[in-house]
């Protein structure tokens, strides 16, 4: 019996209990959490989905706002606009769309991002705290990924859990995440040998490699539990199609439950962007 993890069913679902939650805050505060997205540059995925963050945002019943520079901006320029959400009391999130053009850099906007409002978890004072186990902000993707095991598998504990990819978005908090839960975590990445050997021994399969349907059926192990990060616009007969880091046509056959893409990881993005939103403004509200 094969199961596909419904990430649209399920993100909606933690939605729908935010803008529950959310309404209760605002009752009790008198204050409507704001979210501020960062666009800097043209970038048509980028686009896609800051817009699916906006109108999330205002589902759950948020403030939000979009700032978009143009892709020659400054660092000046970019600092100056997160200044100023710095020190808005109407902002209670911050999240900066990447990656940024070349001439911005990456890791100096993310440490100038307030760590109380840095949805994202990217600031290294929230990186520090997933990695010693106490944080409040913790990056959206590994955490929808999270809730997608859990609702699926229950207790992790015990589990072998590989993710393949280490980056600082998704791979590297993804394994805190996994070890924090009692799984025996492996991380693979481009230097690894023999991945298709590790990936086979995994419970638990992450694959977050941007690599279009590189991981195949043969690779999972019977009955493994598969979640598919990966975003990857490819050509297929003509047509522009959203594929997974993961060859889903093979991999559902093997695997006791997969999720796909489109309509996997992505949406949980959004809905947990949406999660630290809220915690973010109750911790600026002490609520
Ligand atoms: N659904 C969602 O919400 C999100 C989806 N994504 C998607 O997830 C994917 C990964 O994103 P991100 O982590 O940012 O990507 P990065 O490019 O930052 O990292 C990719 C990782 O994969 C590893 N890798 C690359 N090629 C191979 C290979 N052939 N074999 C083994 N490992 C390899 C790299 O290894 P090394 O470190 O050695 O170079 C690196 O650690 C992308 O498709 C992206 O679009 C990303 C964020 C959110
Ligand atoms: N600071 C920052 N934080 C991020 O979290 C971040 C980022 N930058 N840069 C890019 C990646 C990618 N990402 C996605 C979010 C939602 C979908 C999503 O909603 N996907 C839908 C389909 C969208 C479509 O049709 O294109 C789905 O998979 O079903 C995808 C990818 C967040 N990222």
């Amino acid at each position: 019996m094969n199961r596909l993890i419904d990430g649209k069913k399920i993100s909606a679902a933690v939605v729908e209990q935010l803008a529950l939650d959310t309404r209760e805050f605002i009752a009790t505060s008198g204050v409507t959490p704001g979210l501020a997205v960062v666009l800097v540059g043209e970038d048509p995925a980028s686009q896609v989905y800051v817009r699916n963050k906006v109108k999330q945002a205002t589902a759950a019943g948020f403030n939000s706002t979009e700032h978009r520079l143009s892709a020659d901006t400054t660092q000046a320029d970019l600092n100056a606009l997160v200044e100023q959400l710095n020190n808005d009391p109407s902002v209670h999130g911050i999240l900066v769309q990447l990656p940024l053009p070349a001439q911005l850099s990456e890791p100096d906007i993310i440490r100038l991002i307030a760590p109380h409002k840095d949805v994202d978890g990217f600031h290294p004072l929230n990186v520090g705290a997933l990695a010693s186990g106490g944080a409040d902000l913790i990056p959206c993707t590994p955490m929808g990924c999270m809730i997608m095991l859990e609702q699926t598998l229950g207790d992790l504990s015990g589990k072998h859990a590989v993710v393949v990819g280490r980056s600082n978005i998704v791979g590297k908090p993804m394994a805190a995440l996994l070890l924090q839960a009692n799984c025996t975590v492996t991380i693979v990445h481009s230097r690894t040998q023999d991945i298709e050997a590790i990936c086979r021994e995994a419970d638990i399969l992450v694959a977050a490699v941007g690599r279009p349907e590189m991981i195949k059926g043969s690779w999972v192990k019977p009955g493994a539990t598969v979640i598919d990060v990966g975003i990857n616009a490819v050509e297929k007969e003509g047509k522009r199609r959203l594929v997974g880091d993961v060859d889903f046509s093979e991999a559902v056959d093997v695997a006791g439950a997969i999720s796909p893409v489109p309509g996997g990881v992505g949406p949980m993005t959004i809905a947990c962007l949406m999660k630290n939103t809220l915690t973010a403004a109750r911790q600026q509200m002490s609520v």
